[in-house]
């Protein structure tokens, strides 16, 4: 049998600090199946030493782990398993940077502002680093995310907390009516493989290239679409009032990580309206001290300080948050707003911890309080208020008999808006943006006012059939219906839709029930059929992918965590998705402060479950399959058990949770009768794990309760994590000894 691979990603925060626990266990099951576990460094410090290696030290520099996964993702031997990274905001960056100079790696600073072509240079490799950079390069497939049956019946067994929802609830979202990206959308299918570029055609006669000759593959549905900055603005300006008017919170929701041009410009808008007069009035001190709206408040503070006017600005700003409406807060002990950073309000899991909370948010004093929930743009502000008007017409959802919300996510090869960090600009000044083939004939253009936001994005074909192939494999698979969620209203959807129909009838959907509704539609009949306890499939783009599989897991799952979040790569291989929610930065903090990580690894058990069965069928490796089948009955167990970590010191936390999950593993291994050379491999193991329970726990369990040092938060001092993953003797013995 050869060596089979399996790439277990170093990421951030808490999934990293899981990581440095759960990897020996891994890597001492996987061996008695001669596979080899890799563990390629994909955190976002790890990201930024691969891309800098002129600035380093011959011993400091790394291989570009990502680029070499990025590759491996399109071959069919690929077996990764992904677990959630940082996508950097412009502030983490710079102090994931701050924190590797100060650990003498002499990376450059980011040059927000280049001033010459060396900046221009380092800021166009930081700009792969930046943001959402790591899922668009390995997500190579479409995306299949659902909580597993055991997972969703626990759910209803043990219903995590709900807030109710008041039929008065003053929650509304406000969204633009027009001059948004919804409204200006213009789409096309290319029937030819051509070339295009993308120029700006100012009023004034000049031009510019903004993007130069790139390729595009006979059948791509292309879509140029703009935000119309005054337009924004204004919009901005009367929610401010609507909010004050109803005497609730005002909160932004956006995705400044996936959207990282378009989205941090937004948010800055926002701030920059909210903050008006202070903008107005300190704007040339802002300017000198490179401050920057998009970057948040918490940025502008760091800025100012030293500043003779630190106090008079400070004070200005207290002014508007006090006279203005009050602000959502991310954080109310440590006085930190929706419009500290960029990066805090994630609109995928802000707006489902929303809607799980009864429509409230919380007030600088860590009160409930309803809001106004901005998401500017159109395309996906209909249907969290067709969520919104659901929950005050009916109430809150019941964890406990709701029906199931899989997806099927259009994905792969970077498709729609999530693949559009490079066509989307800002305009310099007025005039005309036009997207063009290699013989200036025009395919698509938009007419731009200075600071507007351009957007292109490109979706290939292959993926669109890929997508349509899944989800009538998913919804025969588990005889469910499916609806693809398109809005008539959109360009982009209209092209889509004639895609979908066209290659529905490649498929034999005899007595299958898939529909393609409007995107609200769709919304009022899941959640219709959820609250008769009916399970629906959501067949949607790569957006709605994202925002579904947090909101539906979040409500009937407490976390997007527990999701089994699968990638079948197009050319074969498969990358397993570790849940479908973030990092958790908050778990991180409570874990260097006290000791306790409440990190919940179910996302990586299933996960390595399903990539130790991929391999099993693509390798022809019994001995995996055998692990596979037996990790399937531990995690069964760690569910009927309840050994997920609690979310309070002295409960066993993540690395307990880890233990259990060994146990019951080396137990189904012991007892299965499929492979008796693993089975006796294992029996001594699984009884030395169980007799060792009580001493486990006691020192697991001891080592809570004070804080731990690890030398850093975006490169940590390994040794030093591994120490604090690992403080049972007793365990890592009987671990390492596999
Ligand atoms: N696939 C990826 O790589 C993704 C990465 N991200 C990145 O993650 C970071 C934070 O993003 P954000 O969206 O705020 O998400 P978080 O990681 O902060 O998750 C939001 C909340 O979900 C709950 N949660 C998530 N994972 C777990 C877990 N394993 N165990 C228990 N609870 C969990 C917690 O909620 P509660 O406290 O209510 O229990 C948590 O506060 C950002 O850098 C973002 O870019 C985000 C999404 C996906
Ligand atoms: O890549 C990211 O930044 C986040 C990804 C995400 O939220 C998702 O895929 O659900
Ligand atoms: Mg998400």
């Amino acid at each position: 049998m050869s060596q089979a691979k399996i790439h277990y990603t170093l990421t951030d925060e808490a999934p990293m600090l899981a990581t440095h626990s759960f990897l020996p266990i891994v890597k001492g099951f996987t061996k008695t199946a001669n596979i080899e576990i890799e563990v390629p460094d994909i955190s976002l410090a790890g990201r930024i030493l691969a891309n800098f290696p002129e600035f380093l030290k011959e011993e400091q520099r790394i291989p570009d782990a990502l680029a070499e996964l990025g590759a491996l993702a399109t071959t069919p031997e690929a077996n990764i398993i992904k677990l959630p990274n940082i996508s950097a905001s412009a502030p983490q960056l710079d102090e994931a940077i701050a924190e590797l100079q100060a650990k003498g790696f002499a990376v450059p600073n980011y040059p927000a502002e280049p001033k010459n072509d060396d900046e221009k240079a380092i800021k166009a490799k930081y700009a792969k680093v930046l943001g959402s950079a790591v899922n668009p390069v390995l997500r190579e497939g479409n995306s299949d995310r659902r909580a597993p049956k055991a997972v969703k019946n626990y759910a209803k067994a043990n219903p995590h907390k709900m807030g109710a929802w008041a039929s008065d609830s003053k929650t509304d979202v406000a969204n633009m009516n027009e001059g948004d990206f919804y409204g200006t959308e213009t789409s096309t299918t290319v029937e030819n493989a051509t070339e295009f570029k993308i120029t700006f055609y100012g009023n004034d006669g000049s031009s510019k290239e903004l993007k130069g000759l790139s390729p595009l593959k006979a059948g791509e549905v292309i879509d140029t679409s703009v935000m119309n900055l005054n337009a924004l603005r204004a919009f901005v300006q009367n929610a401010i009032q609507e909010a004050k008017d109803k005497n609730v919170l005002l909160s932004a929701h956006l995705k400044a990580t996936m959207m990282k041009v378009s989205d941090p410009i937004i948010f800055g808008a926002i701030v920059e309206t909210f903050f008006k007069d202070v903008f107005a009035k300190y704007g040339e001190l802002f300017k000198s001290l490179d401050i920057n709206a998009n970057n948040g408040l918490a940025d502008l503070y760091e800025k100012i300080k030293g500043q003779p006017q630190e106090a008079e600005i400070k004070a200005a700003i207290d002014a508007d948050l006090t006279n203005g409406p009050r602000v959502a807060m991310v954080n109310s002990d440590k006085g930190i707003t929706n419009f500290h950073v960029p990066s805090d309000i994630i609109v995928d899991a802000s707006m489902a911890a929303l809607v799980r909370n009864g429509g409230k948010m919380w007030n600088k004093d860590g009160a409930e309080e309803d809001t106004i929930a901005i998401i500017p743009d159109r395309s996906y502000a209909g249907f969290y208020q067709a969520v919104v008007d659901d929950m005050k017409e009916n109430g809150a959802l019941d964890p406990t008999t709701m029906g199931s919300v899989p997806n099927v996510g259009l994905m792969a090869q970077k498709a729609e808006e999530y693949g559009s960090h490079d066509k989307t600009f800002q305009a310099t000044a007025d005039g005309t943006i036009k997207v063009e083939d290699a013989n200036g004939n025009v395919l698509l253009e938009q007419k731009v006012q200075k600071d507007d936001i351009f957007r292109m994005c490109q979706t290939k074909d292959a993926p669109i059939q890929d997508w349509v192939k899944l989800a009538v494999n998913r919804a025969r698979l588990s005889d469910t219906p499916a609806i693809f969620w398109l809005d008539k209203g959109r360009a982009h959807d209209r092209e889509i839709i004639k895609k979908v129909e066209k290659y529905l009838k490649d498929f034999d959907t005899t007595g299958l029930d898939i529909r393609i509704m409007d995107v609200k539609d769709a919304m009022r009949e899941t959640l219709k059929r959820a609250r008769e306890g009916k399970d629906t499939i959501s067949v949607s783009g790569n957006v709605l992918r994202d925002y579904l599989t947090d909101l539906f897991p979040i409500v009937e799952l407490g976390t997007s965590a527990k999701m089994l979040s699968i990638v079948p790569l197009m050319n074969g291989g498969g990358l397993f998705e570790t849940g479908a929610g973030g990092s958790a930065p908050k778990h991180i903090e409570q874990f260097l402060e006290e000791g306790y990580l409440r990190w919940d690894s179910l996302g990586e058990f299933l996960a390595l479950q399903a990539s130790l069965e991929h391999l099993a069928q693509t390798q022809n490796n019994t001995k995996s399959q055998v692990l596979a089948d037996a990790l399937d009955e531990a995690n069964a167990k760690f569910l009927a058990t309840d050994k997920s970590p609690g979310r309070k010191l002295g409960t066993i936390d993540n690395r307990g949770s880890h233990f259990y999950l060994a146990m019951y593993w080396a137990e189904a291994l012991a007892a299965q009768t499929k492979d008796a050379e693993m089975a006796a491999k294992f029996a001594p193991i699984a009884a030395a794990l169980k007799e060792s329970e009580e001493v486990i726990n006691a020192e697991l369990i001891g080592a809570q309760g004070k804080p731990q040092n690890i030398d850093g938060y975006y490169k940590p001092d390994t040794y030093k994590t591994y120490a604090a993953m690992r403080p049972s003797t007793v365990l890592n013995e009987i671990i390492d000894g596999i």
